[in-house]
């Protein structure tokens, strides 16, 4: 890594235990800014403990966690996001009540700072930020309807807009097309590959694996909260170990043929 490679992210020997479960294992990895990382692993690798553990929902119980040149490790998750750390949930969360506009807006207006009163009050500059997110997203057309109208898809890039809305330096992605249909995940795979240019670094855990190898510059693989490979995303079908644990030899083989072996998860 060069000087004007220096990490934007950097997780240093960190481990979660549930008890005598080391859910994520002394585990040590660097994100380079502009850089999309893809997580994979088996259910049960930790890969979703990484994320409660980077964003502070559930800090780590030993090791640190550095954005930018600052330990972040013990912060709030208010806090870290007020940092620079947006996250993406597995499972959709939003606000039927309010419009697919308002649900943006909520991002930029409490994902920035503290916000002591009430109510939403977004300067104008902010209001075209939510705009041009929409735009980005491809819903600007869809602002002013209802939340409860959207789709399923809809709603994974109203999240992602509300997400880009605090102005993150580094995104948690958590299985972001998990249900989608083919042509959906490529919606989603667009808006992705816009985000480095954007000043947004990507962490990307997936199970479906076209999306996963097409989208990251660098694959980290879990097993059992440790790293089992890492590296560049056209050697994972190649590494014996990654097959063994993770894809299986009809995946892999498929992955080397077609770039595509659907989507891995192993109990
Ligand atoms: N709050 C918790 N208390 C106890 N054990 C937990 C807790 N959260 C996670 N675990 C355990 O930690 C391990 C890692 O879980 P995690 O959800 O991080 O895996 P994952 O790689 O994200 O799996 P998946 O691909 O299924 O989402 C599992 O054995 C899980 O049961």
């Amino acid at each position: 890594m060069t000087a004007d490679q220096t990490p934007v992210l950097s997780c240093r020997n960190v481990s979660k235990r549930f008890g005598a479960l080391a859910a994520v294992a002394n585990l040590s990895f660097d994100v380079r800014p502009g850089e999309v990382l893809g997580i994979g692993g088996p259910n049960g690798a930790g890969k979703t403990t990484l994320f409660e553990v980077i964003s502070g929902l559930s800090p780590a119980s030993d090791g640190t966690v550095v954005l930018d040149g600052e330990n972040i490790t013990r912060l709030s998750p208010h806090a870290i996001c007020h940092r620079g750390i947006a996250r993406l949930f597995q499972l959709n969360a939003s606000f039927d009540g309010l419009s697919m506009l308002e649900n943006v807006m909520v991002g930029a207006y409490f994902g920035k700072a503290n916000r002591l009163l009430p109510g939403l009050r977004i300067d104008a500059a902010s209001r075209r930020r939510t705009r041009d997110l929409l735009g980005l997203v491809g819903l600007a057309d869809r602002a002013d309807l209802p939340m409860r109208l959207a789709s399923v898809l809809e709603r994974k890039l109203i999240m992602l807009a509300g997400a880009l809305a605090t102005e993150p330096k580094v995104l948690l992605m958590d299985e972001p097309v998990g249900g989608l249909t083919p042509s959906e995940i490529d919606r989603v795979a667009e808006v992705v590959r816009k985000l480095p240019s954007l000043g947004v670094t990507v962490l990307l855990i997936e199970h479906v694996m076209r999306f996963l190898t097409q989208l990251s510059d660098r694959v980290l693989i879990m097993h059992h909260g440790e790293r089992l490979f890492e590296g560049p995303p056209d050697r994972l079908a190649h590494d014996p170990a990654v097959v063994s644990v993770y894809l299986g030899i009809d995946a892999a083989a498929a992955l080397k043929q077609t770039g595509d072996s659907g989507r891995v998860a192993h109990e």
